[in-house]
């Protein structure tokens, strides 16, 4: 039977390869973003027949949104395996410069969601089951950040933890909960945060001396959406070229 993964953020950027890899390995894919148009244009680039993807809207602040993405999948697919909580916003704003509304903004937006992600899909999943859940984390939350501001690197800590703590509440339904947490990936949003100028500096202070690879970590997103994979779970998956290493 096809299985079933939807991807939050997933017109661009690490949340499309990561559905571009989950469909390559044979997954229905449901294509959610902010703009339902954004999302059915990165749908149709996966899939032209429409037969393996479905687009909605799914704007990551709202409960609503979340309700209505599990229905309309259920809807139409009859069932959701696989769930990858990826979307965020990215601000890079100097810790002493940010206000406690940007704050808020930033936490309520990056960590927020994949709370209630995970409390709404979570909760289907533990019913029928079966279910595998990828949070998308970040190196920033480990290190504090050095690109990325306060808030978000505070958002991104936050999501190791609930990580964790829904791994342990989900785990009697067959569910396991994972994140990853990269650093800077070959992808539109770090081209546009490091000019040209700066390229050779970030790649100098990462061991390996390149950036990361989007379609690795969708392959990564794969092995964890395995039957066999149940034996991870809370655990968070770094993919940074050596530049934290617990
Ligand atoms: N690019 C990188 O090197 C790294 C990225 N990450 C994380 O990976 C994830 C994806 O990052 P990128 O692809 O680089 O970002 P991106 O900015 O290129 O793409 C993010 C996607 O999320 C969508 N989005 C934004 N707000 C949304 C909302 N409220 N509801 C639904 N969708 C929304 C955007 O429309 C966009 O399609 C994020 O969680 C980011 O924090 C973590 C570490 C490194
Ligand atoms: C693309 C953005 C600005 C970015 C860059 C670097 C990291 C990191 O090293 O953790 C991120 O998490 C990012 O989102």
């Amino acid at each position: 039977m096809t299985q079933i993964a939807l991807v939050t953020g997933a017109a661009q950027g690490l949340g499309y390869a990561i559905a571009g890899r989950l469909f390559a390995a044979g997954y229905a894919v449901v294509i959610t973003d902010l703009s339902l148009e954004r999302a059915q244009v990165a749908a149709e680039a996966l899939d032209a027949s429409g037969e393996r993807v479905l687009a909605l809207k799914l704007d990551v602040a709202s409960k609503a949104d979340f309700e209505a993405a599990l229905a309309a999948t259920l809807e139409r697919f009859g069932a959701l395996h696989v769930v990858v909580n990826n979307a965020a916003m990215t601000l890079t704003t100097p810790v002493m410069q940010i206000s406690p509304e940007e704050f808020d903004r930033v936490l309520s937006l990056n960590t927020r969601s994949i709370f209630v992600g995970c409390q709404v899909f979570g909760a289907h999943m533990a019913a029928a089951g079966y279910g595998r859940i990828v949070n998308m984390a970040s190196l920033a939350g480990q290190n504090g950040g050095t690109a990325t501001g306060a808030h978000y690197a505070a958002s991104k800590g936050a999501i190791v933890t609930l990580t964790k703590v829904f791994a342990k509440e989900l785990a009697a339904g067959g569910v396991t909960v994972n994140a990853i947490a990269p650093g800077p990936i070959e992808s539109p949003a770090v081209r546009a945060a490091v000019p040209k100028e700066r390229m050779d500096g970030l790649l100098a202070n990462i061991p390996v001396r390149r950036l990361g690879d989007a379609d690795f970590l969708g392959d990564l997103v794969v092995q964890l959406a395995r039957p066999e994979a149940y034996f991870t779970t809370g655990a968070t998956w770094d993919v940074n070229g050596g530049l934290y290493m617990r």
